[in-house]
């Protein structure tokens, strides 16, 4: 606890310093903490603003900014990230200084010249790849989705909502379970509030699970429903986003009562395929066994002699859509590593730029020149 000032708490049981550890503290991140000693706090990144953080500390929401020595390094603090705090009563204000090691990390390719990749959230368990029946279920979009949260490291749960608008849920499972391998696919309505209780398994004390899917999918009305109320959802802070436009930023992270955290965040929800080689990988598995018989080892499984996913699908062993989807997402995964190649090598030129004004200042600054 301390005595600065906090985010007021508006009651209800998202996290708005109603509880009395930090959500999802491990006994590792504690061990990772012990290495600080003195005015140092421990706290969970809960949103992110441009140049301020709001963080969880144990009974209070409070905000910080981003020490300069950790932005030098080009570390950013993310949602969902575990933070030493430097604590600065003097001045009653708190600064980041640290980020503990993360568990998982949700990114995407950097779009722009930046090239890398960005980070978008950290340290979660599970992601709800969130669709519903109706014109919104794809499986190509849902193949894409996995690959992406393959490479997070965490783990995927496949929601299939609104099954009150669908007379045979069974038969959409069975056909999303045909690209999913093993992962759950969980039919539910969130808003009729049937099928809820199949998620239990995966909201655990202590886990974070983040939510992605397509806008009007029922991301919101999940999240209320299984808050057991109508969270507020408007009336946030304006603030400048990184682009400096003006967007409306909403409370990120919510606690169920059972400790759990649940985690929604726009940045999240609009995630695109990043370096996902991966996740491609574990999404088109079977894909990838059959590979092993291609007689070359470099084979593209588009014409080559010898290809034994082209013959599993001759033989009607691997969907012919499945292969084209395959190709579809390595050739958009190519072509953005190609993208931030280039912007890392514009990047590195304008380095060398800067340092050749540098030495040409400096020898005049010592008569060299
Ligand atoms: N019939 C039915 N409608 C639902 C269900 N869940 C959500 N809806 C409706 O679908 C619409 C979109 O729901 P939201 O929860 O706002 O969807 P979202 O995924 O949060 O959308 P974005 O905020 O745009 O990303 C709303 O009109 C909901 O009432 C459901 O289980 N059944
Ligand atoms: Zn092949």
């Amino acid at each position: 606890m301390n005595n600065h000032s906090e985010t007021e708490s508006s009651g209800h049981n998202s996290v708005q310093g109603g509880s009395d550890n930090i959500p999802g503290w491990t006994e590792e991140l504690e061990l990772a903490f012990s290495a600080y000693k003195g005015p140092y706090l421990a706290g969970r990144v809960s949103s992110r603003h441009k140049t301020v953080c709001e963080i969880l500390v144990p009974g209070a929401v409070v905000q910080a900014g981003i020490s300069g020595a950790l932005q030098k390094i080009g570390k950013q603090p993310v949602v969902g990230d575990f933070v030493v705090l430097l604590d600065q009563p003097e001045t009653g204000s708190r600064m980041i200084v640290n980020i503990l090691p993360r568990k998982t990390c949700l990114s995407r390719g950097a779009v722009g010249d930046g090239g890398g990749e960005q980070v978008i959230a950290a340290n979660l368990d599970t992601i709800f790849i969130v669709t519903s029946v109706g014109k919104d279920l794809n499986l190509r979009r849902l193949e894409r989705y996995l690959a992406i949260v393959y490479s997070s490291g965490a783990r995927p749960v496949i929601l299939l909502n609104k099954t009150d608008l669908e007379g045979n849920p069974a038969r959409l499972v069975e056909k999303i379970q045909s690209i999913a391998g093993n992962v759950p696919v969980v039919p539910l309505s969130a808003l009729s509030k049937t099928g809820l209780e199949a998620l239990i398994p995966f909201l655990n004390p202590g886990e974070t699970v983040a939510l992605i899917g397509s806008s009007g999918v029922g991301k919101s009305t999940l999240i209320n429903s299984l808050l057991g109320e109508t969270v507020q959802r408007t009336g946030g802070i304006r603030e400048d986003d990184e682009k400096g436009r003006h967007t409306t930023t909403v409370r990120q992270l919510f606690l169920l009562p059972n400790g759990a955290v649940l985690i929604d965040n726009p940045g999240i929800r609009e995630i695109q395929l990043g370096d996902s080689a991966e996740g491609l990988e574990k999404t088109f598995s079977e894909i990838v066994d059959a590979a092993r018989n291609c007689k070359f080892k470099d084979c593209t499984h588009r014409d080559e002699p010898g290809c034994a996913v082209l013959q599993a699908v001759e033989e009607g062993l691997i969907p012919e859509e499945r292969l084209a989807s395959y190709h579809r997402l390595t050739d958009e995964l190519a072509f953005q590593s190609r993208k931030s190649e280039i912007g890392l090598k514009r990047l590195e030129k304008e380095r060398f730029k800067k340092i050749a004004v540098d030495i040409k200042k400096y020898k005049k600054s010592t008569g060299k020149l």
